[in-house]
């Protein structure tokens, strides 16, 4: 590690310090303003979580750069630090904090120790999430919050979705099934075996049912890091508080779209040209999927763009990066070609379905996906 060690391990400190403070705030409104004990138990265990992170680090270390004496932040203060009207400010202000010093602690940790990094990230979703509960319960009880027209799962921001589709490489397709229950067992699994995205995509099923699985999966996956996205229709999307669409070449064009879902979630675009991905990026895109590659029993097609069109997209892309996933017919057999081609994010929908564990099959595909990931030193 170049540069001066002190100075990290005294950045953490600092930063360790301020979101274990800010947890804390949080956890006593839940505790005693809301009496709610979920929201308590999950703060406490952000902080517990934050604690077992931080013995990672070489305590000895972080204490004795620890310098309260010449920190200069001790007297730089605004005008508002010291300004709080009621709870919710307190609330609102906490939350903050804890956010920030965690991106802190997640980016100097980089420094040190990657999987500490990592552990930080996982946190600091949790932790945008607690707060928007918080928040929004306040908003709920000063009657000014728009919460009971919102969309009921509208709990992340479009900076969280952005965040979280940018870190996203694994991407799962999934049909309705026959009840909500099967449904969401599917996703269970999937979440859990590291899928970054789910979409909800079903040729076969009225809009209705559409709809109700959707309202049922986006509040499922609040809890989680995996996004949900509804495939065709931005209506939907909007209604049950989907992360976001997706919308292939013959659905809404994508300015109309965003014109009704605002740019606080994510549109994905289907793209098969090299033409296409330009114009999806042109045209606002946050993310494109790109084949079919390969054939697969999910959809037909006369003709596969294949793992040139990859080669050609990973190539031309380097000016105006997004999100670019690889898809059709993409499984634990070919997916070396789709890594070789310069991809590393895939999205898939049979390797999982009809796979005899779909959370086993999906954990090996994301392996994969990471092991390349370090293997390639994909940035
Ligand atoms: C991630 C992703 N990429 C491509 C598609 C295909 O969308 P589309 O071309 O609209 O075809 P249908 O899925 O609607 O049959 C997708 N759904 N997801
Ligand atoms: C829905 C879809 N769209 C594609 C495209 O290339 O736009 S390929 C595809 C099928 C994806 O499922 P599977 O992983 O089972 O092949
Ligand atoms: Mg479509």
């Amino acid at each position: 590690m170049n540069g001066n060690p002190r100075v990290v391990y005294r950045i953490l400190d600092a930063s360790a310090n301020r979101a274990g403070e800010g947890l804390r705030t949080l956890e006593e409104y839940a505790r005693f303003a809301r009496d709610d004990a979920e929201m308590s138990a999950e703060i406490k265990s952000l902080r517990h979580d934050l604690a077992n992170l931080m013995k990672r680090l070489d305590r000895d270390a972080l204490l004795a750069a620890r310098n309260v004496r010449s920190d200069v932040g001790t007297t730089i203060q605004t005008k508002s630090e010291y300004q709080r009207t009621d709870t919710l400010d307190v609330v609102v202000a906490a939350g903050t904090r804890v956010a920030q010093s965690m991106r802190c602690l997640e980016e100097y940790g980089k420094i040190l120790d990657p999987e500490f990094s990592k552990g930080i990230e996982s946190l600091r979703y949790r932790v945008y999430i607690v707060a928007a509960n918080i928040e929004r319960s306040l908003l709920r009880d000063r009657g000014t919050s728009t919460a009971d027209d919102q969309s009921p799962g509208d709990v992340r921001t479009g900076p969280q979705r952005r965040d979280l589709l940018a870190g996203a490489m694994l991407y799962a397709l999934v049909d309705v099934f026959n009840t909500a229950e099967k449904l969401l067992s599917h996703c269970d699994q999937l979440t859990q075996s590291g899928v970054d995205i789910i979409q909800l995509r079903d040729k076969n099923t009225d809009d209705r049912t559409l709809y109700e699985r959707s309202v049922v999966l986006a509040r499922r996956l609040q809890s989680t890091n995996t996004l949900l996205i509804i495939n065709d229709r931005t209506d939907i999307a909007i209604a049950a508080g989907a992360d976001g669409v997706h919308l292939g070449q013959s659905e809404l064009p994508i300015r109309e779209a965003r014109r009704m879902l605002g740019s606080d979630r994510l549109i994905g675009a289907s793209t098969h040209t090299i033409e296409q991905v330009h114009r999806a990026i042109g045209d606002g895109a946050d993310y494109i999927g790109c084949g079919p590659v390969f054939p697969g029993a999910t959809k037909s097609f006369d003709h596969f763009p294949g793992v040139e069109f990859l080669g050609q997209v990973h190539s031309s892309t380097v000016e105006t990066p997004r999100p670019a996933f690889a898809i059709g017919g993409i499984n634990e057999h070919n997916i070396e070609r789709v890594l070789d081609a310069g991809f590393h994010r895939i999205a898939v929908s049979g390797a999982i379905r009809d796979a005899a564990s779909p959370g086993d099959a999906a954990a090996a595909l994301k392996q994969r996906l990471l092991d390349s990931r370090r293997w390639r030193a994909v940035d």
